[in-house]
């Protein structure tokens, strides 16, 4: 065994230069030296550890003199010397040289295990130097972090939060102090649940006992972790403070909103200086920031309430509507825009439709339908007039009604069954005690004024048909189709009704393009001016010629041989031309100024 081989490369204290005496010194130099490394055990800075060093170095080097002693007295005997683990060592008595060498080696064996046995006493010195320190610097750490925390939870919660920290870190520390490790790394492990403000350390491998191979460095680490968690919740605790902050600005906020903004597009820029809600706080989100997250909260809130807003109006225009319907079931006639039979209004389209309501799409409607009528009188023309049919006494099962008057009668109950006059362009003849629709109802546009239902002028329109058109188009006689007869008359006093009612339209369109020109007649409650502001005396001329040359044109005999129908029509052209300008447009226009009449109720 060589002693050289406890050499250290650098950092060492020989202890040679401390105890040993030149000629020792020198024995030991020839065996190649002896050293040890200090690991600031022995040197270290507490005295308790140097006097147990030296002390221990004398032992083992006193026993290296008496070695030496002996050496010299019994040179040449044989001696024993015990080794520290009890190993007996025999040396045999030779020539004096080898005697002489046997005790050096001896010597130098001795002197590398008392180095050995010095180093590892240094080692363990220098470990328990490690440990306190270690332990004063995690004092100083946890009281630090305990001012923290308090100081901290005071500004956060004082009923909760501050209890928690204040014992947790307390408890470490009167652990450390005591120290009392193990009660230390139990009350670490088992930390108190509040509410919501919990911590928990979740590594029992820190339920060890104290101390164990490598405990102070996980020790160490396990409170590294500890500071690690306290610090997330000192975090996690500026954020629900944040949080808390930016509700309370969020509140006063709206409260500011509520009472100030009546129009929804508003939006109300706060300026907040987080800073200045948090001063004691290090806030972790910029000012910036918050106040851009704030806008968002408060421009997606605003944005619900204009679609609930939006909903709740939709929801109120139909149960209004539909309460119309209900107070005015026989009403429930007035004119649909039927500007042109290909399409009608919805309320849902209305907006988009208006472009066509227009004075031109209304009177298109007006042309269209003299083919309606035109045709209808032509139809009524193939009978002679069949005054049975108008006789009230002539069918004496009818309770007084004319077969004409049963037939409409009956026709427009079965009809209103089927919708017809929730359609408001129709109207009936005999609306009292009309039955309900049993269809479902069609959503029609309500672009007239509600007081349009209050219209319906049909029994002027009646004695007109009857006392004064019919005579003057169909011939005298009596021919029995009295059914046919009256089914033809229905035909045409509906056309006539729907064309002369069509009227609300016309008023309703006009008095929109010059709402100024009709409402001082209006509030004057002045017919004239008002009849004189909505008739056009050459439109009324195209319409009295245009009608004329229909009936011309639809009531001709159309036969191979175009000389034969010359001259002949089924329907007297001049008639149909009288009928408008007596009575159809007289009474269009009388509907037009009773609406007006009607337009600002
Ligand atoms: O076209 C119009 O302006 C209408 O009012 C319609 C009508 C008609 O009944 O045909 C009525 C009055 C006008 O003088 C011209 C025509």
């Amino acid at each position: 065994m060589k002693i050289s081989a406890f050499k250290a490369s650098n950092s060492h204290m020989r202890i040679a230069d401390v105890l040993l005496t030149e000629e020792e010194e020198e024995e030991v130099e020839a065996e190649g030296g002896v050293g040890f490394p200090v690991m600031g055990g022995c040197s270290g800075r507490r005295g308790g550890g140097d006097g147990g060093c030296v002390g221990i170095v004398s032992r083992i080097l006193s026993r290296l003199r008496r070695a030496k002693a002996k050496r010299v007295s019994v040179e040449n005997a044989r001696c024993t010397t015990n080794l520290p683990n009890g190993a007996d060592l025999v040396y045999t008595a030779g020539p004096e040289s080898d005697r002489s060498g046997e005790c050096r080696r001896e010597a130098s064996f001795n002197l590398g295990i008392g180095c050995y046995l010095l180093r590892l006493i240094a080692s363990s010195q220098n470990e328990l130097d490690k440990m306190t320190e270690l332990r004063t610097q995690m004092e100083t750490l946890l009281r630090n972090v305990k001012e923290e925390l308090k100081m901290k939870d005071t500004l956060v919660n004082p009923s909760e939060s501050v209890d928690i920290h204040a014992y947790s870190t307390t408890d470490i520390i009167e652990g450390l102090e005591s120290n009392d490790h193990n009660s230390l790394l139990n009350r670490t492990t088992s930390h108190v649940s509040s509410g919501s403000s919990t911590i928990k350390v979740h590594d029992q491998s820190l339920m060890c006992d104290w101390p164990k191979p490598g405990g102070m460095e996980r020790l160490e680490a396990e409170l590294e972790a500890e500071l690690e968690h306290l610090q997330l919740h000192l975090d996690k605790e500026k954020l629900m403070q944040y949080t808390e902050q930016e509700r309370e600005e969020e509140t006063v906020m709206d409260t500011a909103y509520v009472s100030q903004s009546s129009s929804f597009g508003e939006v109300i820029d706060p300026v907040i200086d987080p800073r200045e809600a948090c001063p004691e706080v290090e806030c972790g989100v910029p000012p910036y920031e918050l106040e851009r997250r704030l806008h968002e909260v408060l421009e997606a809130r605003q944005q619900e309430q204009i679609s609930e807003l939006e909903a709740a109006l939709e929801c109120a225009k139909y149960k209004l509507h539909e309460k119309e319907k209900v107070q005015n079931p026989a009403e429930k006639k007035n004119i649909s825009v039927h500007v042109k039979e290909e399409f009608f209004f919805t309320t849902e389209s209305l907006d988009m439709k208006k472009a066509e309501f227009t004075l031109d799409s209304v009177r298109d409607s007006l042309i269209r339908q003299e083919d309606t009528i035109v045709f209808c009188l032509i139809e009524r023309a193939k009978y002679p007039l069949n005054s049975p049919a108008y006789n009230q006494s002539y069918v004496p099962g009818f309770s007084g009604s004319s077969l004409v008057e049963h037939i409409v009668k009956q026709t427009e109950t079965l009809q209103a069954t089927a919708g017809r006059y929730e359609n408001p362009e129709e109207h009936a003849f005999f609306p009292d005690n009309l039955p309900r629709s049993l269809v479902p109802s069609y959503n029609y546009s309500q672009v007239l004024h509600t007081a349009a239902n209050s219209i319906n002028i049909n029994k002027m329109i009646w004695d007109k048909y009857y006392n004064q058109l019919l005579p003057l188009f169909v011939a005298e006689g009596d021919d029995g189709n009295y059914a046919s007869t009256a089914s033809s008359d229905i035909d045409c006093l509906q056309a006539l009704s729907r064309r002369i009612h069509y009227g609300k339209f016309v008023a309703e369109v006009k008095f929109r393009d010059a709402p100024h020109d009709y409402e001082p007649a209006i509030r004057a409650k002045d017919k004239d001016a008002l009849m004189k502001l909505l008739t056009f005396e050459k439109v009324e001329e195209m319409v009295r010629r245009r009608v004329e040359k229909k009936a011309m044109v639809f009531g001709q005999e159309v036969n191979l041989d175009n000389d034969n129908s010359k001259g002949k029509y089924k329907v007297d052209p001049s008639v149909v031309s009288r009928l408008y300008v007596e009575w159809v447009m007289p009474l269009t226009k009388l509907v037009q100024v009773e609406y007006l009449l009607r337009r600002l109720d």
